[in-house]
């Protein structure tokens, strides 16, 4: 489908009016519009036919499952125009990807502890219905609109996949030829060794997500993170370099608990979420009582007059400075 210069001409399935483009990365293009039918606003997600893999129709299937789980977004619609295939969708608010520019490249540790509490949550709730994400990174997730601000959505599901056999409902076997899926930036090391992505690399990729929200960056960040082999070498010696207790270097004993617990797990070991949701939860009630800190307010809320320029600022999540490698044929981008 060729894209007229006015989004607004397009119509997808008679009833959706795009508006203004409000994410894209590298798989399709985020509109924001309108459900001429409802008179809501929605989102819409699309991703031309002939690309190389197509992923939205794995998208919905996966949201499909996820149907009455907090903190992913209702589909309200799925199928192909032209040549696009289209995804409805509730519209979100912006990324954690936007909301950490918006406050200077780091969150302080209570805002990490409270992300960090809901996004748990996720991923237990899409664990226990098969799937592992494969692609954890801060511009997937969300928080809401409304009513909903202070909850964190997870979104992008394209490249979830089943990690428990269907046939057999045990746990995939182990296979150590896998091609680096994901972002590099965020990936565990086991990914880099080739290994088949289960539950722990879920939790090692939140666990590294976090670390950089309160540190400010990672310490392999700026390495070259193309597929190719060598590089990626690089990548994953720095990456083992960087131990737990240096990583967690002046936070919380049970952070760093936490961060050495999810390394530790094996590979078709079930995640104790909460175990993990109690090492958090500690290291929260002592954020609370040693700085005061507001029990209910994230870093981007703490400004209450800010939060209007917030929004015409990060409404447009165009771009992303982590992309994933979705295909191992092509190189990632960085
Ligand atoms: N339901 C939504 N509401 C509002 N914004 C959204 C929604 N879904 C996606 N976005 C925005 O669009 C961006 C790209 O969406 P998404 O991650 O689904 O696309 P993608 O092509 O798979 O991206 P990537 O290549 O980064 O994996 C998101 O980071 C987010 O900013």
């Amino acid at each position: 489908m060729d894209f007229p210069e006015e989004v607004a001409l397009i119509e997808i399935a008679d009833r959706y009016r795009l508006q203004e483009l409000i994410g894209a990365g590298s798989f399709g293009q985020v509109y924001r519009a309108i459900d001429t039918w409802q008179h809501v606003i929605v989102a819409v997600k699309l991703e031309p036919c002939d690309f190389r893999v197509n992923q939205l129709e794995n998208e919905e299937e996966v949201y499909g499952t996820l149907k009455y789980a907090e903190g992913f977004p209702v589909t309200h619609g799925f199928g192909t125009m032209d040549d696009v295939n289209y995804l409805v969708m509730d519209l979100l608010g912006p990324s954690l990807e936007a909301l950490f520019h918006f406050c200077g490249k780091r969150f302080t540790l209570g805002t990490v502890l409270r992300i960090a509490l809901q996004a748990v949550d996720r991923l237990e709730s899409l664990h226990a219905r098969g799937y592992v994400h494969r692609d954890l990174k801060p511009a997937n997730f969300l928080v809401g609109v409304g009513e909903q601000t202070s909850l964190l959505y997870l979104i992008d599901l394209g490249l979830a996949v089943p990690y428990i056999d269907i046939v057999t409902r045990t746990h995939v076997q182990y296979n150590d030829e896998h091609e680096l899926i994901g972002t590099p930036l965020f990936s565990s090391i086991n990914l880099h060794h080739g290994i088949a992505h289960s539950r722990r690399d879920d939790l090692i990729s939140l666990a590294y997500i976090l670390l950089f929200f309160v540190r400010g960056s990672l310490p392999w960040q700026g390495i070259p993170t193309s597929v190719k082999a060598k590089r990626n070498d690089q990548l994953t010696r720095a990456k083992a370099r960087a131990k737990p207790s240096q990583l967690c270097k002046g936070l919380p004993t049970p952070f760093c608990v936490f961060v050495e617990y999810v390394m530790r797990l094996e590979f078709d070991e079930r995640p104790n979420y909460l175990y993990i949701r109690n090492l958090l939860r500690q290291c929260r009630s002592g954020v609370v009582s040693r700085a005061g800190e507001s029990e209910n307010a994230y870093d981007w809320e703490q400004r209450p007059e800010d939060r209007g320029a917030m929004y015409m600022t990060i409404s447009c999540n165009v771009g992303s400075v982590s992309k994933a490698t979705h295909e191992p044929s092509h190189p990632s981008t960085e």
